[in-house]
């Protein structure tokens, strides 16, 4: 029997670094992602991260027992090598608005970071504000009746809160720093954030757009959730037993496009890059990485595969995959070396075998991801005169997904889009297709494909 121990700031030796930054969401992603380049920077010692969950109340235990570090696990298909990070320098629950407010109205507050899913950015179908989400509007309503000290919920409004607290403290601005997969989006948090203003208080408003500054990122790490079984793994190799364990590979990719008025770790001594224009990484990334991701979580779940790696092995679901970006790689105008290199690197990063990344967990929120990963090359492809089967196909599995078919449905927005998919196959295409903006004509090909996923659905 292995003898087990804890991680403490005490044992590992390393303090705390003066908090400069928040972050809202604190998942897996953002410890195998920002938190590892801000570690790896050569001016870490200077910047920590005061990080708050995004949902979860009270202090996370899993952390705050442990002073706030972690074992990240990156493995390859052939190593494993676990680093201690220590860039979060205090850890705090989703209901703690006194402690984000706080730190707000420190002057060496630099920036606001976020990794809050797509659907937690709160939008409606025109990009802006969900005024009529009810979360939305009871945050709005309890930042009418008590103003700066309102217990509020979701992202945008928190965002809000924090720099409603910067400007009563007579302070400059900060940058916030989105780090989910969206196109732009630095401008997606700007245009929410604006929205949630406009509706209070226009001189708010106005406050924002002079001092506060948007930032777009592109970020890449596939980081599955850490299972019993790696923290087994990991007591069973190091000792450590570690209840914040964050599994991730080996590849890190982060593209930054934006200024930060109050400075930022050097994240380029850590492989970061700063460029001009974001999207064509942004499109590189969402439309071959997540947009082939979408179409394994819906079309290979139906098959019967489980995780990214069983379904890539599949060779059926590898010519769905390559059709796919073959289509897509006719839109993105980068070098055809560069994107056949890319597409060589995401066939090994797929096929690892230590990275357990389940199609479940990929296939969630469709609503908010099929519109920015897929539609745009469907509709660019019909437009050209071409098929688009490749992404016509990702179109039917997820519609078999929304009848029911291989992973389950897990999507707050689901409600109407899943009225629209139920009954006659010909007319539920039909209703999809409209809903997406795709034009009809693709609906005899689109039902031809989801009868395919229907008769060739694993049950369990
Ligand atoms: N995991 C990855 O491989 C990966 C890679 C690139 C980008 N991302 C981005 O990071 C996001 C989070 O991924 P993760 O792996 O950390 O997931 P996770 O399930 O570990 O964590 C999700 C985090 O989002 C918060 N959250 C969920 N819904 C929210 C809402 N409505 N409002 C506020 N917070 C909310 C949760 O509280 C939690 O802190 C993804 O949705 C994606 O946009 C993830
Ligand atoms: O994280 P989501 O939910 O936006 O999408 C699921 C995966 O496609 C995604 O997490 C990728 O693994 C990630 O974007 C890789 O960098």
């Amino acid at each position: 029997m292995t003898e087990s121990r804890a991680l403490s700031r005490a044992a590992d030796g390393r303090p705390a670094a003066p908090v400069r930054s928040v972050h809202l969401g604190l998942g897996n992603f953002v410890r195998a992602h920002q938190c590892w380049y801000t570690e790896h920077a050569t001016d870490a010692a200077q910047w920590g991260i005061a990080a708050f969950s995004g949902t979860t109340s009270g202090p996370p235990a899993d952390l705050t027992d442990q002073d706030s570090i972690y074992t990240l696990l990156t493995r390859a298909t052939d190593s494993d090598v676990p680093e201690v990070v220590s860039s979060i320098s205090a850890s705090f629950g989703a209901d703690d608005l006194d402690a984000w407010r706080e730190f707000f109205a420190r002057p060496e507050l630099a920036f606001a970071s976020t990794t809050v899913t797509e659907a937690g950015y709160c939008r409606n179908a025109d990009g802006g504000l969900d005024l009529d989400d009810s979360r939305v509007a009871s945050d709005l309503a309890a930042l009418r009746t008590d103003g700066a000290d309102a217990q509020v919920r979701t992202a945008p409004l928190k965002l809000l809160l924090g720099l409603m607290a910067r400007r009563a403290a007579g302070l400059g601005g900060i940058a916030v720093l989105p780090c989910d997969n969206l196109p732009e989006n630095g401008a997606v948090a700007r245009r929410v954030v604006l929205d949630a203003a406009r509706a209070l208080d226009p001189a708010l408003a106005d406050w924002i757009v002079q001092n506060v500054s948007f930032v777009s990122t592109m970020v890449d790490r596939i980081t599955p959730r850490s299972t019993t079984a790696d923290r087994s793994h990991l007591l069973a190799t190091t000792g450590i037993d570690d209840p914040a364990l964050v599994v991730t590979e080996p590849y890190a990719e982060w593209v930054i496009s934006g200024t930060f008025p109050v400075g930022r770790p050097s994240w380029e001594d850590s492989g970061a890059r700063f460029v001009d224009d974001i999207v064509p990484w942004e499109h590189r990334k969402l439309w071959l990485l997540n947009g082939s991701h979408s179409l394994m979580a819906y079309a290979a779940s139906i098959l019967g595969s489980q995780t990214v790696a069983d379904a890539i092995a599949d060779p059926r679901v590898l010519g769905w995959v390559e059709q796919w970006w073959d289509e897509a790689c006719r839109h993105l105008p980068l070098p055809a070396d560069e994107l056949a290199a890319y597409r060589a690197a995401l066939l090994s990063r797929f096929a690892n075998p230590n990275i357990r990344h389940l199609l479940a967990q990929i296939a969630a929120d469709g609503t908010q991801k099929l519109p920015v990963r897929i539609v745009p090359i469907v509709r660019a492809e019909l437009d050209a005169g071409r098929d688009a089967g490749g992404g016509l196909r990702v179109v039917a599995a997820w519609i078999a997904h929304l009848r029911g078919l291989g992973a389950p449905l897990q999507d707050n927005g689901a409600e109407q889009i899943r009225t629209l998919a139920a009954g006659d196959r010909d007319a539920a295409v039909a209703r999809v297709l409209a809903h997406l903006g795709i034009d009809g004509g693709a609906r005899k090909a689109v039902s031809a494909e989801l009868e395919r996923f229907e008769s060739s659905a694993v049950t369990t």
